[in-house]
């Protein structure tokens, strides 16, 4: 069995204010400092879904970062500084006349290693009203090591996850702002795309209410075999687990999930 490969994990499971990015950005910028604080420095701090603006869709046009200019040098400053690598949540990112909700994620040099617009927008919401999907999948490595991102609805689509453990990923990133009173839904997708991908699932989802909107946090870790290594309530705070990556060689041999497919007869 080869040695443990671990990664120290950290999540911002944050509330945010709509409409405000000032307000959002020194919001996380004081979480980030804390979240670095710790004994154990995270090698890896992961944020949830639309922290810079949260779903101020109908004002998103003026609201959302041009070009991902001011997030991308703030992440890129942070994760240098650190020497941390950033899954930057998702933001509202505006290209030209089109606003997508991407995530920007930094390595420990802050150098760019990912860029993932959401490719399924959430109609109960209206986001297909407001925003524009990405046609690209959110591939990308994280020290070595072939990791994968989707935002918040894309965990309900099942072809998507394993279409990223197909191509590699051993980890899945999940920035969401997932509310109740779908709380049952979002673990249970959530386990379901670990277990049956046999990968680590990493996710962040905001807390606080926007409107008559109430997130309910329950942010995750969970590994291979679909434990929950880690799990927030409904306050903000700032959750850590520690992953073996070398976890997800063991339970795919254990279970040959991915040997046993008979992908011609479906
Ligand atoms: O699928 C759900 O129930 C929630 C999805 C969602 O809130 C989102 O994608 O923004």
């Amino acid at each position: 069995m080869s040695e443990s490969q671990l990664l120290h994990i950290a999540l911002i499971q944050m509330d945010i204010t709509i409409g405000e990015p000032d307000t959002n950005f020194l919001h996380l910028e004081k979480l980030l400092e804390q979240a670095i604080q710790a004994e154990q420095k995270p090698d890896v701090i992961v944020f949830p879904e639309m922290w810079n603006t949260g779903y101020a869709l109908t004002e998103i046009q003026q609201l959302a970062d041009s070009n991902g200019e001011r997030t991308k040098a703030f992440l890129s400053k942070f994760a240098q500084k650190h020497q941390v690598n950033l899954i930057g949540g998702s933001i509202a990112d505006k290209r030209e006349d089109r606003v997508l909700n991407t995530i920007y994620a930094f390595d420990r040099e802050g150098t760019e290693i990912a860029e993932y617009s959401k490719i399924h927008l959430f109609r109960l919401m209206d986001e297909e009203k407001f925003l524009h999907s990405g046609d690209q999948l959110g591939r990308f490595e994280l020290e070595g090591v072939p990791a994968g991102a989707m935002i918040c609805y894309d965990i309900r689509f099942p072809e998507l996850a394993r279409k990223l453990a197909l191509d590699g990923a051993r980890i899945l990133f999940v920035p969401a702002e997932w509310p109740h009173p779908r709380l049952h839904h979002w673990r249970t997708l959530l386990m379901a795309r670990a277990i049956e991908n046999q990968m680590y699932v990493v996710s962040c989802n905001r807390v606080g209410t926007s409107g008559t909107t109430n997130f309910f946090g329950h942010s995750m870790v969970i590994d291979p075999w679909g434990e929950v290594l880690v799990e927030g309530d409904e306050q903000e705070a700032i959750l850590r687990a520690t992953i073996d990556l070398t976890e997800v060689v063991r339970v795919r041999a254990k279970i040959p999930v991915f040997e046993d497919r008979r992908p011609h007869l479906y």
